[in-house]
This record gives C-alpha cells, structure tokens and sequence, in this order.
C-alpha cells in the first residue's frame, strides 16, 4: 500500500541505520543515537536518552496511549551487531547495497536493525493513518546485546524506570525463516560458558607416559564429543529442535609451552603440564539442569584426572519467582492471542512456537515474569545472522512492516480490535 516515493524513502531510512557502523568492539553509538532521536522527532515520538553506563547509550521513545493505566507494550530491539570480515563479503558489511534481485547486504541487516527499523516504519504508518492506541507503546534500542547486553537490557529490566512502564508484554527478536511460515520463540537456551583446565606431568616429548595435561583434556573432550554427537543426532533425526537439546561446542584451546625462538611459536619438545577448553553450552529452559552439573563434574572435568572447571557466565534457567523463564504461548495467554491474530490478519502465517537456540536480551524481561515473544518477520530468507553476506530482501522487510502493523494494532486496542472488550479484561 505504499507508493514508490515512500517505497524509496522506508528503505533508504533502512539503508541509513545499517550503515552506521555499530560493530564490536567499538560500536558507533553516538551516531545511531542521533540517528534514532532524528527518527523519533520525524515521527512524533516522546524520546529520551538513558545511560545506565556512560558511553552505553538507551534510545527510549513513546507514544502514550489513551488508556495510560493499562499495561504498556514494549517493542525492544538492540543497535549493536557483531563484527564482520570486510575482505570476505562481496558487497561491504556497512554499504547497505542492494543488488538486482532487491537484496540489502549489510551487518545487522537480520540481526537486527530491521526489526528496530520495522517498529518505526509500523508506528509512522499507524500515525498517518489516525490509529489511537488504548495502550502506551515504548521502543527500547539497547546497547551491547551482542556481549551479554550487561550495560543494557540487564540494568534497564533492573530499573525503577522500567518498573513504573508497567509493561504488560514485549517484543524482541528472533530468526529469519527459510520456508513461507514466520518463526516465533517463547523461551531461550541458557549460555552456559565454562573452560575446563587439565594439569598433568611434564616431560620429554619423546616420551610417552600416562597423565599427561593434554591426555586428560583430550579424555574429556572425547567424552563432551560424544554427548554432543548424541545430542545432535536428535536434532538430525528430527525428533528434536535445535532449541530443544543441550548443544556444546568446544571454542578455543589453550597450551603449550611458549618460547620466542621457536618457529611454532613453543617449544616442541616439552609436554605442557597445563591444557584448556572453552566451553559454549546451550541448555533449554526444562533441561534438567543438576543431571547436567553432575555430567560436568564427574564426566568433564573430574578431579580424579587432574581437571577443574570454572564457569565463566551460567545464566539461569528460572525466573525471580522461581518458574521456568518460558512464555505461555497458548490460549491461555491472551497477548498470545493478539499476537497470533495480528500475524493472520496481515496474511503471515507462524510457525510453532520454538525455543530459541542462542540469547537474546528477552531472557532479561522474562526473568521479570513479563511475556515476551522473539519474532523478526522474514520468511523466505536464508539463516544469516553473525554470518558474511548479511542479507535481507526489500520485499520481505516492507512485508514485515505491515505484519508489525497489525500486532500493534491488536496489542494496543484495549481488548483487541477484534474482540467485545471482555476476553483480554484481566490486560
Ligand atoms: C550471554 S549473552 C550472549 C548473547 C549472544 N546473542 C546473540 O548472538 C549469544 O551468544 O547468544
Ligand atoms: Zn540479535
Ligand atoms: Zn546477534
């Protein structure tokens, strides 16, 4: 329904955001802050800057509802992206082109400015067109996502600020879908991050003798491979999710002994007395969490082979009322409901609702007991977040405007447009 003009403007005002270069480790702040604020003011938007860390800037905006008291919507989204590889891409990760088929490369192009992009193009519209919303609607741009979102999401979901929006259910985001049905999340795997430390006799290198450091490790990461391979195997066969199983991905090593004046960089023959392994684990929401510790301790690092292990982040599993951090995606759940509604009524279809596989700052507000629902509408696009060629289509990402149109509509209607007033009372 939008004319080519407008057309060319919403995808230029796309282009614009992906090209401010927010990547780690030094992301462009400053500059998509007065990015954001200019788009806020373009809008008629209540706009305020909030720095729970100096330099870590929240862009937070409104459009206050007629019905204040009710529970406001939160559409959250984060400015930085992960680093990328100039030399490997073939259209610049900061460039924001676009080629013959309308495709718009750029970093952060699906992970995830378009989703923070789509909230403002949603809201104008919505504007232009003379929507009141019952309820209050707030957009969040959150810095450092990417990095554990400890300057961000974690100390604004921790904020008396936060607490007076009196949010009732938040948006943020989730994965584009290869196939014709949007992908929803519901829930997160928790990382879990950990090394695991050999120590072991050293020696020649010439000999050969038990307890070595890097025997031991190398017994343990046999062991990890083969609960990994048995974990994967659920998900190849289909029985399971990607979200659904515990992943583990060994991420670096470390040893050796280093010397100056070898061509390796060590010394080549001296058994190293100490030997590492970083550790990436992903454990879903109702995994059973002590059977794993048990299997880390006894099976991973035992220290009856010289091991130890120290967990460098290990987010729970559970919420600060003690329930697994999983939003209720059923109709027991009426923002579920609108949600759903909206997706039909803007002609997409949805998928099963899925345990997102990685993490994202929703973790921080349904740790709160605040639903909160991944979702970034693009279907037909291939995985790409954190890969080279970032890609989004033109048509998926107008496609995605008009779905996020009508969620709002839904979500800000009190008891939704489509509804007497009375099933979403309890709202
Ligand atoms: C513990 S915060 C890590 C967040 C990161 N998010 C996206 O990739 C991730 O690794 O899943
Ligand atoms: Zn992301
Ligand atoms: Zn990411």
């Amino acid at each position: 329904s939008l004319i080519d003009d407008d057309v060319y403007a919403t995808i230029a005002r796309f282009q614009e955001y992906l090209r401010i270069n927010t990547s780690h480790p030094l992301p462009d702040y400053a500059t998509s802050t007065r990015f954001l604020l200019a788009q806020a003011a373009s809008i008629g938007l209540h706009a305020e800057t909030l720095e729970f860390v100096a330099g870590k800037p929240i862009v937070f905006l409104s459009w206050a509802g007629l019905r204040p008291f009710l529970p406001s919507i939160l559409l959250n989204s984060h400015t930085d992206v992960v680093p990328a590889e100039p030399h490997k891409w073939h259209h610049p990760p900061f460039s924001a082109s676009t080629d013959a088929a309308g495709k718009i490369f750029a970093r952060g192009s699906q992970d995830m400015k378009c989703v923070g992009a789509q909230y403002l193009e949603a809201i104008r519209l919505l504007k232009a067109k003379g929507f009141t919303p019952d309820r209050t609607i707030h957009l969040s741009f959150l810095p450092d996502e990417e990095i554990g979102g400890h300057a961000g999401a974690e100390l604004f979901a921790k904020s008396s600020k936060f607490q007076e929006l009196n949010v009732g259910v938040v948006l943020d985001e989730g994965l584009a879908s290869t196939g014709q049905d949007y992908r929803v999340f519901n829930a997160e795997r928790s990382p879990w991050w950990m090394v695991i430390k050999a120590r072991g006799a050293p020696g020649h290198g010439a000999r050969m003798y038990d307890g070595t450091a890097m025997e031991n490790l190398f017994k343990s990461l046999e062991v990890i491979r083969r609960f990994r391979t048995s974990q994967f195997d659920l998900v190849k066969s289909g029985r399971k999710a990607e979200g659904e199983v515990v992943s583990v991905n060994t991420v670096f090593l470390r040893a050796g002994s280093p010397s100056s004046t070898s061509q390796t960089g060590f010394v080549m023959n001296v058994q190293p007395s100490e030997a590492e392994a970083g550790l990436d684990i992903r454990v879903p929401s109702n995994a059973d969490t002590r059977a794993l510790e048990r299997r880390i301790a006894e099976e991973w690092a035992p220290s009856s082979r010289n091991m130890s292990f120290e967990f460098h982040s290990k987010v729970p599993v559970h919420d600060m009322y003690g329930k697994l951090a999983i939003t209720t995606a059923d109709s027991s759940n009426p923002w579920w409901t609108l949600f759903k509604e909206g997706v039909k009524k803007a002609n997409g279809r949805l998928g099963k609702p899925e345990v997102f596989p990685a993490s994202t700052d929703a973790r921080y507000f349904r740790f709160l007991g605040i639903p909160a629902f991944g979702f970034s509408p693009m279907a037909n696009t291939p995985v790409l977040l954190h890969d080279h060629n970032e890609f989004l289509n033109k048509d998926e990402y107008l496609k995605g405007i008009a779905i996020y149109e009508s969620i709002i509509r839904e979500f800000a209607t009190y008891g939704g447009p489509a509804n007497d007033g009375e099933s979403s009372a309890e709202l």
